[in-house]
């Protein structure tokens, strides 16, 4: 049995993540740790790795402690760009053997729907990206959304696709989204969403439509647990569920 604490388990997500541990036969939920509480809990609990979905101001503490500490920790939480990466890089390499795994999306589909965008990049003259979630979301556009743009820039520079045609010279501003590595990105917010995005592609009298839809936070769990039954045979660092799905 695996020792797991959460961190925000009076969260959105981290209520799901708590209820899907506790049904596990092998990992045990020793500690529920949310705002206001010590992070001395998770020593105290004994935790050997630590869920974390609370908030970007307030994550890369919680790794450092946890870093410091010795334990593992599988992270949801959004907010992380190439500086705090290399900070994470520089703590884990003064504690060899601890394992940190930050997965923009935890649900399957959306790593499949991030892995085929980047396929389907380089056959598309045009590709941009809208994401949908729901109002009380912090971050904007979300970390899927940044990790697509970021995976389908790399798949067409590496294809040697140049930049996508857009004639706009004058609009309001916003109106073309934000741009993560030359792709427009489009954050909608609206009641009644959680999670979802679409990733387009056209080309020459065509268009393709890749979608995926969270409609449960339910559907990010089974990627939490798989991340926490492999964290420890994966020390460092590493970025993206799909390192532990087998996927080529
Ligand atoms: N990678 C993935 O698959 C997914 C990632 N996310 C990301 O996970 C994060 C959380 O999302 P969600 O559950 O919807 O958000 P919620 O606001 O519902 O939950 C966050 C919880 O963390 C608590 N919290 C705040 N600060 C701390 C702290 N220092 N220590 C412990 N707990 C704390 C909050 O308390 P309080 O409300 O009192 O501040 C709240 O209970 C976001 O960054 C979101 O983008 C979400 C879904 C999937
Ligand atoms: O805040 C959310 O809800 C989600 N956050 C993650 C993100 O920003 O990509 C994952 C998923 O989209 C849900």
């Amino acid at each position: 049995m695996t020792r797991v604490a959460v961190l925000g388990a009076l969260g959105k997500v981290g209520r799901e993540v708590c209820r899907a541990v506790e049904e596990s036969d092998d990992l045990e939920l020793v500690a529920r740790v949310d705002a206001g509480d010590s992070l001395d809990a998770l020593v105290e609990s004994g935790a050997q790795a630590v869920v974390d979905f609370t908030h970007p101001d307030v994550v890369m503490d919680n790794l450092r402690f946890c870093v410091e500490h010795g334990i593992h920790a599988v992270v949801g939480t959004t907010g992380f760009d190439d500086p705090r990466l290399d900070t994470l890089r520089g703590w884990l390499a003064d504690a060899p053997g601890v394992g940190v795994l930050i997965a923009p999306n935890f649900s399957i589909g959306a790593v499949l729907m991030m892995r085929f965008a980047a396929q389907a990049a380089p056959f598309y003259e045009s590709v941009e990206i809208v994401e949908l979630h729901h109002p009380d979301k912090a971050d904007a556009p979300s970390g899927t959304a940044r990790r697509t743009a970021q995976l389908v820039a790399a798949a067409r520079a590496e294809a040697g696709s140049g930049p996508v045609p857009d004639a706009t010279s004058t609009g309001l501003e916003g109106a073309r989204g934000a741009e993560v590595d030359g792709v427009h990105v489009h954050a909608v917010r609206s009641r009644g969403l959680v999670a979802h995005q679409e990733v387009l592609l056209g080309g020459l009298g065509e268009t393709l439509t890749i979608r995926h839809d969270s409609m449960d936070r339910a559907s990010f769990t089974p990627g939490v647990l798989t991340g926490l039954r492999a964290i420890a045979d994966h020390p460092g660092l590493t970025v993206g569920l799909e390192e532990f799905l087998g996927l080529d």
